[in-house]
């Protein structure tokens, strides 16, 4: 069986160039971008575009999803409304790599108004290149799954 290497991407207005940067430095590192848009900078509204993303990540359609807005805020309360979705949004590169180490995140999502692109980028290198640990981490996020019902 071959692995899940598809990333889904969305975003809303606000972070178009950020989110097309990110899809060809993730297609450099090996993995598949599914870039689901928007293209068009007209005004939107993040939630269905963080749906979108997190329904594709939640079917087993992509391994993980990266998600961003303004304030990458917004955009995670959406993805984080689909069962199954643990989305975290990141500032810097230690919390990328602890929500894949301790708290199995299977989103990330970004600020574009919060971060600029060399953060942003190694941000997604932190949080691709983590391993959860399991373990006692497995017991907790077990207790997440629990919680969504
Ligand atoms: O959490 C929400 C995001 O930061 C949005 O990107 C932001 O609210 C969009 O604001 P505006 O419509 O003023 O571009």
């Amino acid at each position: 069986m071959t692995a899940n290497i598809r990333i889904a991407l969305s975003s809303d207005h606000a972070a178009i160039q950020l989110r097309q940067a990110i899809a060809t430095h993730i297609a450099d590192l090996g993995w598949e971008a599914v870039d689901i848009g928007p293209t068009s900078p007209e005004s939107t509204h993040y939630p269905k575009h963080g749906k979108a993303a997190a329904q594709l990540v939640a079917s087993g359609d992509c391994r993980f999803g990266i998600i961003l807005c303004g304030t990458g805020q917004g955009i995670m309360m959406a993805a984080n409304k689909e069962k199954g979705i643990r989305c975290g949004v990141c500032t810097d590169a230690f919390s990328a790599r602890m929500i894949r180490q301790h708290n199995d995140a299977n989103m990330l999502s970004l600020g574009v108004r919060v971060v600029g692109e060399g953060l942003a980028l190694d941000i997604v290198d932190a949080f691709l290149s983590a391993q959860f640990e399991g373990g006692r981490h497995a017991t907790r996020v077990q207790m997440i799954e629990t919680t969504e019902g």
